[in-house]
This record gives C-alpha cells, structure tokens and sequence, in this order.
C-alpha cells in the first residue's frame, strides 16, 4: 500500500476511533496518537506470527481493527464484546494479556529467549508509552534485555503524558533526547532523513551500506545505550515513512534495538489533543462538541475532598500516588500542598515502601492505589510495612470490587484475601461517602495497632445504604427474633444484601443482616457473634475472589460453635470476571440482591444446600 494510501487509512481510522469510542466509552486519546505508529507496525510485522506486545494494551486498538475485530467495536467494553486490552483468547494477534502497566518488555524478553531455544524465527516488538516506562519491571526488563543481546525490539512511543502528566527522571531524560539535533531533522520524515543516510533508498536493499545507515541514525549516550540497546530516534511518530524505515532498519539487526518515537496523545481531535488527561479514558460522549458527560460524586472525589481537609490542619498528612492522581481524586492535592503531594510514576512496589519510611519518621502518609495496581506490592506491604509491626502507614483502596467496562485485569477482587493474609493488617470497608470520611479519620489518628490500615471502597458512588455506622466493627442493620437466615457483608455491597434481606422478609423469611466495617485479626475473631444468632443458614456475600474471603473466617467461626448452621457464600468465585457493566457483572456471579434472595429462597425451599463453599 503506498504512503497516500496509508495516511488516507489513518485518517479513516481516526474517525472509526472517535465515532466508536464516543458511542461505547473507552480509551481515545492514547489510541488517536498511535495511529500512524500502529499502521506502521502491522505493516512492517506479521502480527499472526510475529508477536506485537502493547503495554498496557489500551492503545491497542488500530492493532485490533487491522486483525479482523473491525466489526468488533460496536460492542467495545461491553459484556460479551471486545475486551479493552490485549486478549489472546480473541485472536492469535494478541501475544499475551495487557493492562496492567511496564510488562511488555519482560514479555517480550520471555518470547525472543523461547524463538532462540527453538530455533525459531520471527520478530518480538514491545510497545511501551513514557508512562509505562517510569515503572520498575521496565527497568528490571531492559536492564537485562540490553546485556542479553537478544534480537528484540522496543518501540518507546514517548507522547509526553501518562494518563496525568509524566513525571520523574526518565521524564526529564525523554525531554532531552526529544530536543535532540535529530530528532529535529528525523520530525520531517523520510525525505530528510534518507538525505542524513548515505546511499539513500537504497539502503535498505543494500545490506552493506546497513551498518552506516544505522550509524546515522543512533543517537549514542541516551540512557538505553548505556543498557546494551542499539538507540534509534527520536522519530516522529506521525510520519509513516519515517516510521517504516526505522522499523526496516530495526528488524534487519541481531539485536535489542530501541526505537524512541514521538507521538501527540489526542492526535487528529483537537478536544483530545488539548485535554490528552480528560480524553484518556472516556464514557459516551458527544463526538461535535466534544462535550464529556458530567460526573456524578464518587468515592475517589469524596477521598481526594477529605484528605485536603484534613491535611490543612495537620502538615504531617502526605498523599502518595503511582501515576493516578486524578482517577484516585488527588489531583487538587498538589494545588493545595505542592510540598506534601508525591506522584511516584507507575510505581506501587515504590509508592508503597516509600510511604512506609515516611510513616516511621513521623508523617502521616496516605498512600492512594487502586485495587488492582497494589497486587503488584504484596511484598511491600509484607516486608517493608508489616514486619516492623509499628507503622501507621495507610492505604486507600480505590476501586476494590468489581470495575465494570475494564474487565479482568483491573477488578479488584483479590484485595480482601491478600490483605487478610498479612499479619496486622486492618480493613475498613465503608459503605457510603460518610463512612469513608469517618474511617479515613479513624485510620489516620485512631490506629488501635500502630500498625498499618487499607480502607477499600469502589469505583463510582454510593447506593441507597447512606447511615454512618463506621463507629462498631459490625452493625445490626436487619434483626429479627428467629431468624431463618443471617447474612454478612460488608462495603458497598450492603446496598444489594439489604435487596435480598427485604425480598426474603416480602417472601416470609425472617432475616438478620449483619455489616462488616472492619476486618482484621482481631474482629475475625469475633464472628462467631454473628453465626451464633441460630439461624441455621449464614450468607456471606463479597465482590472477591472465593479463597483467602471473609467467608473463611465465618466458616472459621461455624466450626468453633460446632457447625449448628449451614454457610453460603456468595462471591466471584476463583475465577477472572469478563468486562461488562458492574450489574452485569454481579449477575453473572450471582452477586446481586435477587440473585443473592433467590438462592437463599431455593436453599431454604428445598432445604438443601446447592452452594456450600
Ligand atoms: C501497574 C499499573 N499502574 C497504573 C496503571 C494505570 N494506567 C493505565 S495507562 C497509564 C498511563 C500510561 O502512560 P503511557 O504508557 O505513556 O501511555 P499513553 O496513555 O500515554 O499512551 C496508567 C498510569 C496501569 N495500567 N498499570
Ligand atoms: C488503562 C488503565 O489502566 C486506566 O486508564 C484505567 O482504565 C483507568 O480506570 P478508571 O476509569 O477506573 O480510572
Ligand atoms: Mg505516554
């Protein structure tokens, strides 16, 4: 296909992006700027055979539309449609899953060692943003990728943004190079460079003139020189010939090569193009004005409001992010308190242990991940928070639960079963706005245990269930004199047990409902208050995974008051959830009130227990 051909494609493409993306919700900005890059790639690659890794894998779309999932995109996000990110179960052009940032070069590293061992041949490509790059497994890849010598190539699609602005030395680093004397001849693309490379055209035909070819167009002393990479660029990354060219040059050499291309984040719509933060991941919208849909308060908004309140009295209280200041409701922090505010990069295993040192020298860090993210620092939390015993360190957990349209990698339904795990530890779970701002105070100044406390809560707002009942570590919502069932939940999720309580009460259950605020060791302990109100059937109902849940301490507790009732457990399952609406989502797991009252009525009906965990 010539040049005209392909940029009248990125243009078709572009407005395939914004006419889906504005219908569905999704990530635009990221996958308007690498349009041009992505043509290039499956141009020059074989993505069936080759294999193109996308961190994070939410620009993954042009990639997605040219492997046969065009027709795909009416139902991006949505339940039983097209995942968001790279899935190999949808086609052979996705290597490996994506979504959590800086894996693609370890991957990628994974798949050139297993080509060489088996003798194969193909090319390996990872395609990491700026963002990606601030995170450790980054670094840890291509520190080892670079002294490896294995053919493989990173393309650096440096747009100058994270989701927020970059941040860090990396950062300042790409800032350099970017300014570079090339970069500034390579920005007008192919004509000009091909006039920087003697032998032109030719070139690439000629593999002789390769090496002087190469020579011209490395930039030496960038930092990745220095880790055993053969430097490339900066290239713009908007200029199709340029692209193609280096990615020509790239594929002919034996060994780790860096292309570092420069790409605008929102390219082609200017609403984007000016506001890349606000356009990285959008719901519905509409595509003339560019008008987004106003936001209702969430839990994230309410956490950011509250931490500013407390933080003016009290200039001990920091706030740490990993590259998520607005979608964790930071982003006016810095405003305020420029001095007290820290966002780290993608860095949780970092965002952790540095909020750790702070806590021990006397400061009241408040360390705000999501859900998901802080599985990448278990052993920080263990080693650098937990063993010490005395570190009132706190962490916010945001988007705990079921996310929705994002899917399988970014649910937080591992959080309560590997917190539980840690000796120490304490959980609130608030409920509602007014419980979060109660339990951030409690955990801030009212540490019982000197040690380290999670306060997990989800995406968006509150439910019906708005009483503040943070004071006890259990409450008494529902209570009756005999009841048939008891069930115990806790955080948002009260909202659909207090549906299935009332739905069993109109069916003439009588029913207790017990809520959870915290969990630790010490309220574990206490559950056998909530099994031994003689109801021979428990429900625990969760929006994590089956193993390491709250239910096993209530299974616990059955079993030390002698099993006298039955307990079920409604929660995900040990399974990955697909992407769909939250609803659709608790459905599916039969999570949701009248799931959860029709089981129970089925159990009580039939006197037969079809779903013991
Ligand atoms: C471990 C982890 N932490 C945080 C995120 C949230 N996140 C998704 S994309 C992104 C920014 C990525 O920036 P970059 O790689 O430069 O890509 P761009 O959006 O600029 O194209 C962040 C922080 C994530 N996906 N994974
Ligand atoms: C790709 C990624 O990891 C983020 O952009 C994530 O999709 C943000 O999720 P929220 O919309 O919940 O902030
Ligand atoms: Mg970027």
């Amino acid at each position: 296909m010539s040049f005209d051909l392909q940029e009248e494609l990125c243009q078709a493409l572009r407005e395939f992006i914004v006419d889906h993306v504005s219908e569905t919700g999704g990530h635009l900005a990221s996958n308007l700027g690498i349009v041009e890059l992505a043509v290039a790639l499956e141009r020059e690659f074989d993505s069936n055979k080759d294999r193109l890794i996308y961190d994070v894998g939410h620009q993954c779309y042009v990639h997605k539309i040219l492997t046969g999932r065009k027709e795909a995109f009416d139902r991006l996000r949505m339940y039983g449609g097209l995942c968001g990110f790279m899935k190999p179960d949808e086609s052979p052009a996705d290597p490996c899953v994506t979504g959590h940032a800086s894996s693609s070069v370890s991957v990628a590293l994974g798949m050139a060692h297993a080509r060489s061992i088996r003798g194969e041949k193909y090319h390996v490509v990872a395609i990491i943003g700026d963002g990606a790059l601030t995170g450790g497994m980054a670094y840890e890849a291509l520190n080892d990728a670079g002294a490896s010598g294995e053919p493989l190539i990173v393309v650096l699609n440096d747009n100058n943004m994270s989701i927020d602005k970059n941040v860090g030395g990396m950062a300042r680093h790409l800032a350099k190079l970017r300014v570079s004397p090339r970069y500034l001849s390579a920005k007008n693309g192919l004509r000009k460079t091909l006039s920087h490379v003697p032998g032109g055209k030719s070139v690439i035909a000629k593999g002789t003139k390769l090496k002087k070819a190469i020579k011209s167009v490395v930039l030496p002393s960038s930092m990745f020189e220095q880790m055993g990479f053969t430097y490339m660029g900066p290239v713009d990354g908007h200029d199709l010939q340029a692209l193609s060219f280096h990615l020509q040059l790239a594929k002919r050499l034996k060994c780790p090569v860096l292309i570092h291309v420069m790409t605008k984040k929102g390219k082609g719509y200017s609403y984007a193009e000016h506001a890349p933060d606000k356009y990285h991941g959008v719901s519905k919208f509409d595509p003339v004005s560019g008008q987004l849909p106003g936001s209702t308060p969430g839990f994230s908004a309410v956490f950011g409001a509250e931490l500013a309140k407390l933080a003016r009295k009290d200039a001990r209280i920091c706030a740490i992010t990993a590259a998520m200041p607005s979608g964790t409701g930071l982003s006016g922090f810095p405003r305020e308190f420029p001095e007290r505010f820290f966002d780290v990069g993608i860095a949780e295993e970092h965002a952790v242990a540095m909020t750790a040192g702070m806590a021990k020298q006397g400061l009241r860090p408040v360390c705000a991940l999501y859900a998901t993210f802080l599985q990448r620092a278990y052993d920080q939390l263990i080693h650098d928070v937990a063993i010490a015993a005395d570190i009132p360190a706190v962490f916010a957990i945001d988007r705990a639960g079921i996310v929705g349209a994002d899917g399988a990698t970014h649910n937080g339904t591992f959080d309560v079963p590997f917190l539980r795990t840690i000796p120490g530890m304490t959980i609130l779970c608030p409920a509602n706005f007014a419980e979060l701002r109660t339990m951030m105070t409690r955990a801030i100044y009212h540490n019982e245990t000197g040690g380290a406390m999670a306060i997990r809560y989800p995406r968006g707002g509150e439910g019906a269930f708005q009483e503040n009942t943070a004071a006890e570590w259990a409450s008494h919502i529902r209570q009756s004199d005999k009841p048939d069932v008891t069930i115990v939940t806790y955080g948002i999720l009260i909202n659909e047990a207090i549906t299935a309580a009332d739905s069993l009460k109109q069916q003439g259950y009588q029913v207790d409902l017990w809520k959870v605020n915290e969990i630790s060791a010490k309220t574990e302990q206490l559950c056998s208050g909530l099994v031994s109100s003689f109801a021979p059937h428990v429900a625990v109902l969760e929006d994590v995974v089956q193993n390491g849940s709250f239910s096993e301490a209530i299974l616990r507790a059955a079993e030390q008051i002698g099993h006298t009732c039955q307990v079920h457990c409604y929660n995900v399952g040990n399974q990955f959830l697909p992407h769909g609406s939250v609803r659709e989502i608790y459905q599916l797991c039969g999570i949701d009130g009248a799931s959860v009252a029709q089981a129970l009525a089925d159990i009580m009906k039939c006197g037969k227990d079809e779903s013991i965990g």
